[in-house]
């Protein structure tokens, strides 16, 4: 689903990644981890479209990536990718069903009652009136997810997702990721908190940049 080829990105001196090689396979389930400062952000970004590399490859589906202006990114994005971020980037105004709505809107047309349906698979179908400050944190975080899903992407990133949330909040994101794996989506999380990493298909653990360790849970034996 997701590959990259010796991937280096540099800020001035800094080299915030170096040489990052890796695949995910479609239906899995990959945390990245590592120190602060280790490159989390910096590689979720990359696979995102959202900064561009110094040097190596990336590649989606089957499509390279890497030489992608920032309209075709951008484009790219609407069409394959759901984005998560840790401050839920939420439309304050918007009731939690037009938050939704509103990436339907920037995708192709608004459809509300696959909307509906989104915040139902996240088990938020009776808050769908509610404006984000009406809502817990957990709850937040849950349209966040619900907005990064009706698209049907086939790709899910998401940026310290449990980050501001309590562990029964926490526990209800990690069941929804592994919900979204049983269809078939790929999800790649970055993440401090070793129980999400332990509940992971993988785990790539990044140090100073390099991929100090990636660690692939064996396949569930089929009966
Ligand atoms: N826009 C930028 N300009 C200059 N340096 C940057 C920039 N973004 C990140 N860096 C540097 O790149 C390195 C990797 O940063 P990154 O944010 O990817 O780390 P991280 O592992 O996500 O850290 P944290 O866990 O603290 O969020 C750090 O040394 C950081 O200071």
């Amino acid at each position: 689903m997701i590959s990259t080829v010796d991937l280096c990105k540099d800020y001035g001196s800094v080299k915030a990644l170096d040489n990052i090689s890796f695949s995910v396979g479609r239906g899995r389930i990959m945390s990245i981890m590592g120190p602060s400062g280790s490159g989390k952000t910096t590689l979720i970004n990359l696979i995102a479209g959202l900064d561009q590399s110094t040097s190596g490859r990336i590649s989606i589906g089957g499509t390279d990536i890497t030489d992608f202006d920032n309209d075709e990114k951008a484009r790219f994005r609407l069409e394959h990718l759901g984005i998560i971020f840790q401050q839920f980037h939420l439309v304050d105004y918007l009731t939690a069903l037009d938050n939704v709505m509103l990436a339907q809107y920037f995708h192709s047309m608004p459809d509300r009652e696959d909307a509906m349906q989104s915040l139902k698979m996240v088990g938020l179908g009776d808050r769908a009136d509610h404006l984000p400050g009406e809502l817990s944190g957990g709850e937040k975080q849950r349209v966040a997810i619900a907005r990064a899903i009706t698209n049907d992407p086939e790709l899910i990133l998401a940026d310290e997702p449990t980050g501001n949330l309590d562990e029964d909040n926490e526990r209800m994101v990690m069941d929804i990721f592994k919900e979204l794996k049983v269809e078939g989506k790929t999800i790649i999380l970055v993440t401090h908190n070793h129980s999400l990493g332990e509940q992971c298909d993988e785990v790539i653990r990044l140090k100073h940049g390099r991929v100090d360790n990636h660690r692939i849970r064996e396949l569930e034996m089929v009966k």
